[in-house]
């Protein structure tokens, strides 16, 4: 256990896991959804609930599934045709998963979530209260992004990075990926038979970028998506493990800190709830071009954004929404929550506090952006 309190030892003590099953694995070489596997899977997450551990499950599959029942080998290029697919699968995915968890006794729910419903805070909150409810029913959420409504420019597009923001929605101490293959390895197992496998590591370490590649036919993200998963995982502080689904009783050893596939642990204490959502968010309004001296303060002093170190306000953006601040280079320094309205940001860029009633006529707030609406980006 390192000092954030991390580590195979603490995953015994998880009260909430959040499981993801990914394409490459449910599938059955392709032929459609491999139904033993999937009740193999259901009997260790209704052994973990008699353990007092709630679950909550983020399943792909629905294309793969649709594929099948469609006749299709070869994944659908169109969007509409690969949406047709999802929207046959889903119900097929969700009936198998059912079915198996009924010899159990034990009930399911579908969601199937878009990135607005991650992005709105309303709808976030929304999704929490009913996933919450759902547990307190004792029932199993079977969560998928919803397929046939959304467009490339706002699909989250592979599950882990859907799985981590179920994660820090959640809560969970842990986010347990399964996927085809042992774990994160140092190259790709499939291209190099010398690879070996990385046990253990900080979430943020850069060699994890430098050797996760892409995925297989079925799946979306591959290892590159699971790292990216485990790092936003990471920020409410849930650890990442990475397994095998073939392994037998994977999700109770992973759960007992046995050493089962990579385990990536987050650095930092959890910042908080609001931050979290925030840092989920993928889609900005607007940028916000700051001086040195404000990039600094963010950084470091963990100060608010005040119209008096902003250089230039670009975007079409209204009080509430998400922007991205650059410094005078154009890094990307933070992003946050702006009070103002942009033709009022502009009016009053470069100016100290004391001056936003003369030139707006109201004062909104002092801060551009408040701290507590902020978050700073990984360089
Ligand atoms: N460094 C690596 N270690 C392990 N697997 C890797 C690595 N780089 C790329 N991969 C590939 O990632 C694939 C798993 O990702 P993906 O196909 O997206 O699966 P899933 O659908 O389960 O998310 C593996 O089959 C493997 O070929
Ligand atoms: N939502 C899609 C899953 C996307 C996908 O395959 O993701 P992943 O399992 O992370 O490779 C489906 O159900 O087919």
């Amino acid at each position: 256990m390192n000092e954030a309190g991390v580590g195979r030892a603490s995953l015994s003590a998880a009260r909430h896991v959040v499981v993801k099953i990914g394409s490459a694995l449910l599938t059955d070489n392709g032929q459609g959804l491999d139904e033993p596997a999937i009740g193999r899977w259901v009997d260790q997450i209704v052994e973990l609930r008699r353990a007092g551990i709630k679950v909550t499950l983020v399943s792909s599959g629905a294309v793969a599934a649709g594929m099948a029942r469609l006749g299709l080998t070869v994944r659908p290029e169109s969007l509409g045709e690969l949406q047709a697919a999802a929207a046959i699968g889903q119900t097929r995915l969700v009936e198998c998963y059912e079915e198996h968890f009924e010899r159990h006794q034990c009930q399911t729910a579908q969601i199937l979530l878009t990135h607005a419903d991650l992005s709105n805070r309303r709808r976030y909150l929304n999704a929490r209260s009913a996933i919450t409810s759902l547990h307190g029913f004792g029932v199993v959420p079977i969560i998928n992004e919803n397929d046939t409504v959304v467009t490339d420019e706002i699909r989250f597009g592979d599950n882990d990075t859907l799985g981590a923001l179920v994660a820090n929605l959640l809560e969970a101490d842990a986010l347990i990926i399964l996927t085809d293959q042992e774990g994160l390895f140092d190259a790709d197992p499939r291209r190099d038979p010398n690879a070996t496998l990385i046990t253990e590591a900080d979430a943020h370490e850069q060699r994890l970028v430098d050797v996760a590649g892409t995925g297989g036919v079925l799946g979306r993200g591959g290892m590159a998506t699971k790292v990216r998963a485990a790092r936003l995982a990471a920020r409410s502080g849930a650890q990442t493990v990475i397994a095998s689904g073939h392994q037998p009783n994977v999700l109770s050893r992973v759960v007992a800190g046995e050493c089962v596939g990579t385990l990536l642990t987050p650095h930092d204490a959890p910042i908080a709830a609001r931050k979290r959502w925030l840092a989920g968010q993928l889609k900005s309004r607007g940028t916000l071009t700051i001086d040195a001296g404000a990039a600094r303060v963010l950084a470091h002093q963990g100060s608010s954004l005040l119209p008096v170190g902003v250089r230039a306000v670009e975007g079409d953006f209204r009080r509430g929404d998400l922007v991205v601040c650059v410094d005078l280079e154009g890094n990307r320094v933070a992003k946050g929550l702006v009070n103002y309205d942009v033709d009022d940001a502009r009016r009053i860029m470069g100016k100290p506090s004391s001056e936003i009633e003369r030139l707006l006529g109201f004062v909104e707030a002092h801060e551009i952006i408040h701290r507590d609406n902020l978050v700073l980006l990984d360089a």
